[in-house]
């Protein structure tokens, strides 16, 4: 199929692919394949979270909650049930690379996620013709580990023997130019370092439907030509590509078609030029400030734009305090600050290095010698001054310092507890002296409480051999506990059953059975 394949964009144009939409950006297009027959079918899919803990959103907070999240979100009770994709369709075929588009949350990762399988659709169908490959961001790299270790764990999971994903490790470290980074663990790695290992590994083995999830976003502009020429050796090896991307020049680089989802549901599918095309003036009808060739970031928002609550609350006011009415299309220029006599609304003015020092009125600076401080009664504190005297302690109004001699504490009607206080047979719930110390009084002194050693109770020995029968030898003195014990128990023999709590039958009700030896009888006879 590859010598199929019509030739690439003309000699001499430039191959390199930026993220960003620049004036200078390439307007280059994927090459287009014979397609091929279906390879995704998805008919009608509906995937719904439900994240418990939330709450209906009312009244006030309702049209700025629908604005982030459009109609998608629904509260019940304490479940509130996030909509995100709601009943796409599409076909996909062999070979065709289908770019996803849409602003945040309008459901590309969940679609992504529902048609590789790793997340249920709530509602409809996903037919796959071949073996799905997701890698997103969050593709599973162990950080702990080097790069080579990742490259041959995931060489394994994409189904290669060990040798065969060891034989690798060399072209993938070539693929992601990580060097010798790549006996260093993962948490040495920058994240387009990782991004690059992360797309290298996860098209060791050409997928048959590779969908990429934001990945290629970190990496710089050689990784993403070499990513690019990769996705089109997938393609034309008749794979199919997902690729979801907020940059609209990569996804008219390496796209052949595009879908557009909007709040959950599918906007528009199509060629790559008519749906960007339209989406383009979405964002920009959107935003209002957008312009062709600027700098489309998450959301379709201008780059460095406000976006969020406080967006906006920065912009100067007029001289009677009002922002300034927003003209459609239009945006307020202020003029920039003259030197000198800046141009002040209202009282304002621009502050000078003259109103900043001195201080004004009738503060000075004080010396470093003038003796501080020293205003009014105030005295110098010294160390002698602030320790109170050992017995000429401070003493205002009635209050004295309570001495060593001092009783303690006795006031009113309180007195010592003794033992006949807390004997068992005075308290109502009764204690049982369990240290087997007897009528020994807690209270009295120490030396002359008798001392009393508490019994150990028996606590079974840890098997250090097995019996005939193969379980522990649970008897014998030891020093592990008798819970210790009980669980490892538990895990040889098993729980063991409640005894019944029904009362033992009366025997003597039974009706007893006398069975005798007919030969008895015979002697008998
Ligand atoms: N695990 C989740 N639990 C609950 N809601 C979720 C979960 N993942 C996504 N959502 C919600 O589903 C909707 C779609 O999210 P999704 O991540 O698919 O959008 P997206 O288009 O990929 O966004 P972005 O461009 O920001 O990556 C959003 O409203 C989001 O809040």
């Amino acid at each position: 199929m590859t010598e199929n394949v019509p030739s690439r964009a003309p000699k001499g144009e430039p191959e390199e692919i930026d993220f960003e939409i620049d004036a200078e950006d390439l307007p280059d297009r994927a090459v287009r394949t014979e397609l091929g027959s279906p390879s995704v079918i998805v008919d009608d899919v509906h995937v719904t979270y439900r994240v418990f803990g939330g709450k209906p959103v009312s009244g006030a907070n309702r049209s700025l909650f629908n604005r982030m999240v459009g109609r998608a979100r629904q509260s019940v009770g304490a479940i509130t049930e996030v909509r995100a994709v709601r009943g796409v369709s599409f076909v996909a075929r062999h070979g065709e690379a289908i770019g996803i588009v849409g602003t945040n949350g309008s459901g590309k990762s969940t679609l992504l996620r529902a048609v590789a399988g790793l997340h249920p659709p709530s509602k409809g169908r996903v037919y796959l013709s071949g073996e799905p490959s997701l890698l997103g961001v969050n593709a599973a790299l162990l950080k702990d580990l080097s790069g080579e270790r990742n490259i041959t764990i995931g060489g394994l999971a994409l189904g290669m023997s060990e040798d065969e994903a060891r034989a690798k490790v060399p072209e993938i470290v070539d693929f992601a130019d990580l060097g010798d980074f790549v006996y260093l663990p993962m948490n040495a790695y920058s994240s387009g370092m990782a991004a690059r290992l992360r797309f290298a590994i996860s098209t060791i083995v050409t997928p048959d439907i590779l969908m990429v999830d934001e990945a290629l976003a970190t990496g710089d502009a050689a990784f993403r030509k070499k990513s690019k020429e990769r996705i089109e050796k997938i393609r034309e090896e008749a794979g199919t590509v997902f690729l979801v991307s907020h940059s609209i020049a990569s996804v008219r680089a390496m796209c052949t078609r595009v879908i557009w989802l909007d709040q959950g549901q599918v906007r528009m599918d199509g060629d790559v030029d008519t749906v960007c095309d339209e989406y383009q003036k979405y964002i920009k009808g959107k935003n209002g400030q957008a312009k062709a060739g600027g700098k489309i970031g998450p959301g379709g928002r201008r780059k460095g734009a406000g976006k969020g609550r406080g967006a906006g609350k920065g912009k100067p006011k007029t001289g009677n305090g009002k922002r300034p009415a927003k003209v459609a299309g239009q945006h307020k220029q202020y003029p920039r600050p003259a030197e000198g006599g800046h141009p002040a609304t209202g009282s304002l003015r621009r502050l000078t290095q003259d109103d900043l020092r001195p201080a004004t009125g009738s503060l000075r600076q004080v010396p470093r010698d003038e003796t501080r401080p020293a205003t009014g009664p105030l005295r110098k504190v010294t160390p002698e001054s602030s320790r109170p005297a050992a017995s000429s302690r401070p003493a205002t109004g009635a209050l004295r310092r309570v001495t060593e001699d001092d009783p303690r504490p006795s006031t009113g009607t309180l007195r010592r507890l003794t033992w006949e206080d807390v004997r068992p047979d005075r308290v109502s719930g009764g204690f049982s002296d369990r240290s087997g110390g007897g009528d020994a009084d807690p209270l009295a002194a120490p030396e002359t409480r008798p001392v009393v050693e508490p019994a150990l109770p028996r606590v079974p020995r840890w098997p250090s051999s097995t019996s005939e029968t193969g379980f522990p030898d649970l008897d014998g003195p030891t020093s592990r506990s008798e819970a210790e014990l009980r669980r490892a128990r538990r895990s040889w023999v098993g729980q063991r059953r409640p005894r019944s709590t029904e009362p033992a039958p009366d025997t003597e009700a039974i009706p007893v059975v006398r069975v005798t030896d007919p030969r008895d009888k015979q002697g008998e006879g």
